[in-house]
């Protein structure tokens, strides 16, 4: 008798994976190297920003009080008596009818409580010293970039876990961190299980097939932000594929397998599960594709036994094992974004489970629209190629047309949100 699996619900199914409290670690690189790996520690401004009182004009320095009474026909006269360029500490202390030729971003001198652009004042030179006069009164304060007035020192900037971006990247240069903390990788360990698969250098053979899946979940979790090790393929026998997962899973922080999943004589994974006393979240969730994934815990270690259809294969790994590497690099959006969009095509298979649609964005008139990626079947490749976005298409419904809201799975996005479920909905 083929065994009966019971099906549970995606959000269940989720709650379960994350039921386990993956920890990550966190290692030093050169900032030259953290482009997009996430921060292992908050970065809070270590000085204030800026540091010195600055100007944002290329100009002149002097005290506003020397312009009471100036205007358009009563121009005043101030002596040049330094000339500084940013980097240059003004060592004169400016008085009475005195100014500082100043540059952007070079330190106000003593004295001078205002900067005047070059294009407001007119200049001259006489027996050798240089004078300027300006024709109107300028304020205390005008054209000072003040200390401190963006950032004061101790203040959060960014959080743990977020992404580092060119931005993000900007703000570690300011605070002088020439090695980074960041979210050590979880490695993920990836083995393809099938006795029909080739490498993909060989030629096609009958009935076989060039495994792809190896391929396209090493993409997926690069994407993700893990770093994949992978053990290769495996014919379906049970006891080199035994040894070669447990043995995978002692060099991992979590484990994937693609294929043998299910029912068949030659689907080896749930015996394998049993052999390693690994505890089974689940084999049967209500969705599609990917109805028979399979998560497992073995000894603390995540195992994410995908199916071997590549459509499946690719949704299981976004909705299971995406969110466990986004646990290890601290990020708190553990899911994929939500977002609502149109319908772009009609779909008219009714859905006994929550459906994934692969899919891609348009935008037309200002309205998102969902597009079909290709082909809608567990076993198809080829749709994978154009899908940003997997379209949630809720279980029990008698298929949907063109026009009808949807929602829909950001694939591309860095964000993501902090709940599987919608947060917002647009009604
Ligand atoms: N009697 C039943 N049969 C099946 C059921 C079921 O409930 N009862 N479920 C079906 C569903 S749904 C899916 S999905 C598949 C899942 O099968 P497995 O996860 O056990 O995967 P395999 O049998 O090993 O392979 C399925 C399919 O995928 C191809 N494959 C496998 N590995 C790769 C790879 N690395 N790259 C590319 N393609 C791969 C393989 O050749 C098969 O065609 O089971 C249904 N059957
Ligand atoms: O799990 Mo299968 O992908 O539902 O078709
Ligand atoms: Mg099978």
């Amino acid at each position: 008798m083929v065994e009966m699996r019971k099906p549970i619900q995606v959000s269940e199914a989720i709650e379960r994976v994350l039921g386990y409290r993956n920890q990550g670690a966190t290692e030093y690189v050169s900032i030259n190297d953290c482009d997009n790996r996430r921060l292992g520690v908050n970065i809070v401004a270590e000085e204030p920003v800026p540091s010195f009182d600055k100007s944002p004009y290329d100009g002149f320095a002097f005290s506003s009080a020397d312009t009471n009474g100036a205007g358009r026909n009563h121009p005043v006269q101030f002596k040049v008596v330094e000339h500084i360029g940013a980097g240059q500490v003004p060592v004169v202390k400016l008085k009475k009818g005195q100014a500082t030729r100043i540059m952007t971003g070079a330190k106000i001198p003593e004295g001078a409580d205002c900067v005047a652009m070059f294009e407001i004042c007119q200049t001259y030179e006489e027996n050798g010293q240089s004078f300027m006069t300006i024709k109107r009164q300028m304020n205390a304060g005008q054209n000072i970039i003040r200390k401190e007035s963006e950032v004061t020192r101790g203040t959060k900037l960014v959080d743990r876990g977020k992404l580092i971006n060119p931005g993000v990247k900007a703000l570690l240069a300011t605070f002088g961190y020439s090695e980074v903390c960041v979210a050590k990788r979880p490695v993920v360990g990836v083995i393809a299980t099938g006795t029909e698969l080739l490498d993909v250098n060989e030629e096609l053979q009958p009935g076989k097939i060039r495994n792809s899946n190896a391929y396209m979940i090493e993409s997926q979790i690069i994407r993700a932000g893990g770093e994949c090790k992978y053990y290769g393929k495996l014919a379906d026998e049970f006891e080199p594929s035994y040894k070669l997962i447990r043995n995978a899973l002692n060099e991992v922080d979590m484990l994937i397998t693609t294929g043998g999943v299910s029912v068949g004589d030659f689907d080896l994974m749930p015996a394998i599960y049993e052999k390693l006393g690994a505890d089974v979240l689940f084999n049967k969730v209500a969705m599609r594709p990917g109805s028979v994934t399979t998560v497992a815990n073995c000894a603390g270690k995540m195992m994410f036994g995908l199916s071997g259809n590549p459509s499946a294969c690719y949704v299981g790994f976004e909705l299971f094992t995406r969110p466990v590497i986004q646990q290890y690099l601290f990020n708190p959006n553990l899911f994929l974004k939500r977002i609502s969009a149109v319908l772009g095509a009609d779909f008219p298979k009714p859905n006994p489970f929550t459906r994934f649609v692969r899919c891609y964005i348009t935008y037309d008139d200002a309205q998102i629209q969902a597009q079909l990626a290709g082909m809608d079947k567990s076993n198809v490749v080829t749709s994978l190629a154009h899908s940003t976005c997997l379209m949630i298409l809720p279980g029990g419904t008698r298929g949907f047309q063109t026009g009808d809201e949807v929602e829909v799975l950001l694939l591309e996005d860095n964000d993501g949100q902090r709940e599987f479920q919608h947060v917002q909905r647009r009604d």
